[in-house]
């Protein structure tokens, strides 16, 4: 069927899509199960840290100012009083002229104001005591962390939105955070439409190709960090679909299809919309490929009705349905980041549409290359594999000549292996 079109720039999609997301739930889950998700919560520091004087290093714990003297002609003797290693605490009182043998990590004990390092000190035994020789003055605090030196508490230490890294699980467990708040997964389901597809374990046949779209989605959805539901596939029969995307949206928070959504004879999705009552936020994109994806919420669901086409469906989701996933994961910065990059080949093809063109970026000096990574048509799987940005080229008459500054959207945080071998010389 055809249904009247417009369409609306890529900007302006996301924005009508963004201002209908609503925030996610909250919950609290383990430490443990936290890494990647979103904080719910600032998190503030409870305690000092270190919570007591440390010594740096393994060592002496002595008061500096016995040592105001000594010198290499004229050194000076402490007596060893004590013993302590990291996670015991000497009790005892320290003398002038005295000392404390005490290990990196431990707590500096009462009296004691500064530490000496093993390497920086003759060891003696007179009359079975334990003396250490010491040949220079000593600076009070001299390598010892003082309580409070790297965090006081109540300073703010990660704001709500931030995604939970490795780092931040260390500085969670250092605040005894066993359990964070954390932004709940919602569940997209993915829902493919055309009767000629088989599942991806079926011989070929006549006609048919293999549901590739659903697996690809499932696998983005799941790196973005939401939980993918696989909702089979559908017949182009207008009642049957009807009824099964009835039945995802009881399934599931948010339904993408793919396929079905162009004005062709068997697209059904513009009639399922219209059947459940949906507000359609667009139903045409000006950009290439992807132009027919169509948005729509049936209450606070949304549903993705993403092109059939791979290339298409791939750029559908990671510029629309990712910021919303990201957001109701509680990202405060949902979109795919973008830098600028010189342009590897002539694209003179004028367009009125924005082509987003799959890319892997080829990192020369501090100069980035981008050109089309393989076949560059909406139906295309291969160019999928080894992108790891998007190049993006607006609208223009006389399209883009080769070595352009033009903008990409990465999609890949991997980098490139550095020459560790180097110094400063
Ligand atoms: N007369 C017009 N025809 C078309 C237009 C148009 O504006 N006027 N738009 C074209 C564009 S652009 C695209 S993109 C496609 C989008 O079509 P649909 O989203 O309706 O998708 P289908 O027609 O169902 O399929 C398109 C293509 O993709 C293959 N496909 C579908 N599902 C899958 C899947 N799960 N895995 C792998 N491949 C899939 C399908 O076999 C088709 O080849 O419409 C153009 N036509
Ligand atoms: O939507 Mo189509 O992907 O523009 O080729
Ligand atoms: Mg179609």
């Amino acid at each position: 069927m055809l249904t009247d079109r417009r369409a609306i720039l890529i900007g302006e999609a996301i924005e009508k899509i963004m201002k209908e997301v609503g925030t996610g739930r909250v919950e609290k889950i383990p430490l443990i199960k936290a890494g990647g998700r979103y904080l719910a919560e600032d998190i503030i520091a409870n305690q000092d840290v270190p919570a007591f004087d440390r010594s740096l290093y393994d060592g002496y714990a002595i008061m500096a100012e016995d040592t105001r003297f000594a010198t290499k002609e004229s050194p000076i003797e402490l007596e060893v009083v004590g013993h302590i290693g990291a996670g015991s605490v000497f009790l005892g009182e320290i003398k002038q002229y005295q000392a404390i043998r005490i290990m990196t990590g431990a707590e500096m004990p009462k009296g004691c104001n500064a530490m000496i390092m093993l390497e920086q000190v003759t060891e003696l035994e007179k009359e079975d005591k334990q003396f250490i020789v010491i040949d220079k003055q000593i600076q009070i605090n001299e390598k010892v962390l003082k309580k409070g030196a790297e965090i006081t508490k109540g300073t703010l230490l990660v704001e709500k939105g931030a995604q939970i890294t490795p780092g931040i699980v260390g500085l969670l467990a250092t605040f005894g955070y066993s359990e964070v708040m954390v932004g709940v997964k919602p569940t997209v389901g993915v829902l493919a439409t055309g009767s000629e597809l088989l599942e991806i374990d079926e011989p070929l046949e006549p006609g048919k190709i293999r549901n590739s779209n659903s697996y690809m989605l499932m696998a983005q959805i799941e790196k973005v960090g939401a939980n993918a539901l696989y909702l089979g596939k559908l017949e182009d029969r207008l009642d049957e679909s009807y009824a099964a995307m009835k039945k995802a949206l009881t399934q599931v928070d948010i339904v993408i299809t793919t396929g079905g959504v162009s004005v062709g004879d068997f697209d059904f999705l513009p009639d399922i919309y219209e059947r459940l009552g949906a507000k359609v936020l667009f139903n045409k994109i000006a950009m290439r490929p992807g132009s027919v994806t169509t948005v729509a919420k049936l209450g606070k669901q949304f549903l993705f009705g993403l092109s059939g086409n791979p290339s298409a469906s791939f750029i559908g989701f990671e510029l629309l349905v990712r910021p919303v996933l990201k957001t109701i994961l509680g990202n405060e910065q949902p979109y795919l980041v973008f830098r600028q990059a010189i342009l590897a080949e002539d694209f003179i093809v004028p367009n009125a549409f924005t082509q987003l063109i799959r890319t892997k970026q080829k990192v020369e000096g501090t100069n980035v290359y981008v050109s089309s990574n393989g076949l560059n048509m909406s139906s295309s799987i291969t160019s999928l594999v080894g992108t790891d940005a998007l190049i993006v080229l607006p609208p223009c008459d006389d399209g883009y000549k080769k070595g352009s500054i033009v903008d990409i959207l990465l999609l890949s945080d991997e980098g490139q292996k550095i020459n560790y071998f180097t110094t400063c010389n």
